[in-house]
């Protein structure tokens, strides 16, 4: 039995607008980590900061004043905005999104609000405006992330303590609207807001208001996408209510992990957003432990798929604008093959065939088409495949630079071996497209 709830869930099951359906077809998105923290990135002082580069306000050998002095040398002059995006369309992202302001409290757009932001610094230029315009001309949807939590701004506070506490927090509060209603004014073709820093104790008390502050921002640009990381419910629930549904339009858990099954995303949509190496957002000059291969990457990216997500790969460009040498390789190796199988992740959502070791299916919502992408490669070279009753396979392609031939068995009544083709190069995943007939009609066709 549900309880009736003010401040909860506002829309039971998926979005079925327009707007949202672009977003669950995206597939690859690209995250940028950029600000104040990629200039120390990840030292200070000739000490390294094992942390998350981002983070390194909080770290002790970190003075916070000399921090928050960072702004007076943010001068990116190899800033390139139009080579980013068109680094992100040959990668295949199909949307990107950007820390307008991260947990320090910089602000990459010249805000009205506060000094703490480029406007202050010898850059001197709106950061945010060259991005959103170089990524709306690539056809890459932009979406802004927005931290709530703001170790710059006076009135932030983690929790509610006293009588100052709450004055000074109303004023924060007020802060926070207007800068997420000028994001809005600012860069009207946002199609989104991906929240963050919105776990805090005196946060999470402000339902009302958080609820209220959506309403608003969702009236200001119609079918704006916001996930269930922004607000809490009347009783501090975050991400999903008091009864069990999902707060926003999508479910934003998933940071540096993956669901396995179909079963632990809900029925809801969900992103899940990547870091390359263990735990680094921001630049950090000195990746330690493992570092993601693009092939990893890809796997995650079609997984994600095959569970109706979307994936989105982190980049963190450096204190000067550049991106990392390692980051361009993965963009490159992503596009090149996306060049060939994006068919298998663009559109593609769950299919309710049964799991095989050999990879995943993906089902492509606009063609039917049942695509089966490779990361296991059998030693017999045939893959095990489960046909539901009342479907007929109608024939198979393998697409992709790899070509040839499928062979076709089947073991019995809707079970099948498909052997590929001696030779097919299995160092990167192999896709095979299939189509399908449901229903009892004839087979006529290749099977
Ligand atoms: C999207 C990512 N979310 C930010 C983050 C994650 N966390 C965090 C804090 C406590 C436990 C686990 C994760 N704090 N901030 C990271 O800094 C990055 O922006």
């Amino acid at each position: 039995s549900s309880v009736t709830l003010e401040h909860g869930s506002k829309r039971l099951g998926k979005r079925t607008d327009p707007m949202m359906g672009v977003w669950r077809n995206y597939g690859l998105g690209q995250f940028i980590h950029w600000g104040l923290y990629a200039i120390p990135g990840g030292h200070w002082d000739g000490k390294y900061y094992s942390g998350a580069a981002e983070w390194i306000r909080s770290w002790n050998e970190m003075p916070k004043n000399a921090y928050d002095e960072l702004y007076k040398v943010f001068d990116p002059k190899a800033y390139d905005p139009k080579a980013w995006a068109k680094q992100a369309k040959d990668m295949g992202a199909k949307y990107m999104i950007i820390t307008t302001k991260h947990h320090d409290g910089f602000c990459l757009w010249p805000s009205q609000y506060t000094d703490y932001s480029v406007a202050k610094s010898p850059y001197n230029k709106d950061i945010i405006g060259p991005m959103v315009e170089a990524y709306d001309a690539e056809g890459i949807d932009v979406y802004l992330y927005f931290s709530v939590m703001d170790w710059n701004h006076p009135g932030y506070r983690s929790k509610l303590e006293t009588k100052e506490d709450e004055e000074a927090y109303e004023g924060f509060k007020e802060f926070t609207r207007n800068q997420l209603l000028e994001l809005l004014a600012f860069y009207p073709s946002t199609k989104g807001l991906w929240f963050d820093g919105t776990w805090d104790q005196a946060w999470i008390q402000q339902a009302a208001f958080a609820d209220e502050l959506e309403e608003e921002m969702r009236s200001v640009i119609p079918g704006l996408i916001i996930g269930s990381r922004f607000r809490a419910d009347e009783n501090g629930k975050r991400h999903f209510d008091t009864n069990g549904d999902l707060m926003g339009d999508y479910e934003q858990g998933w940071e540096r992990k993956m669901p396995n099954r179909i079963e632990d995303v809900n029925g809801n949509d969900w992103d899940c957003v990547m870091t390359v190496p263990e735990n680094q957002w921001g630049y950090h000059s000195d990746w330690k432990g493992h570092v993601k291969s693009s092939v990893e990457l890809i796997e995650m990216m079609v997984k994600a798929a095959s569970l109706d997500g979307n994936f989105v790969i982190n980049f963190g460009p450096d204190g000067q604008g550049n991106i990392r040498p390692e980051e361009s390789l993965i963009a490159k190796e992503v596009g090149e093959w996306m060049e060939s199988n994006a068919e298998a992740v663009y559109d593609c959502g769950y299919l309710d065939w049964e799991k095989q070791d050999w990879g995943y299916y993906t089902r492509n919502r606009k063609t039917g088409n049942v695509n089966l992408v490779v990361f296991n490669y059998p030693a017999s070279g045939k893959l095990r495949v489960k046909v539901p009753k009342g479907i007929k396979i109608q024939g198979i392609d393998l697409i992709g630079t790899n070509g040839g031939t499928i062979d076709l068995e089947e073991i019995h009544r809707d079970e099948y071996f498909l052997g590929l083709p001696k030779g097919t190069d299995h160092t990167k995943p192999v896709v095979l497209v299939m189509k399908i007939v449901e229903g009892d009609a004839e087979v006529q066709g290749v099977y």
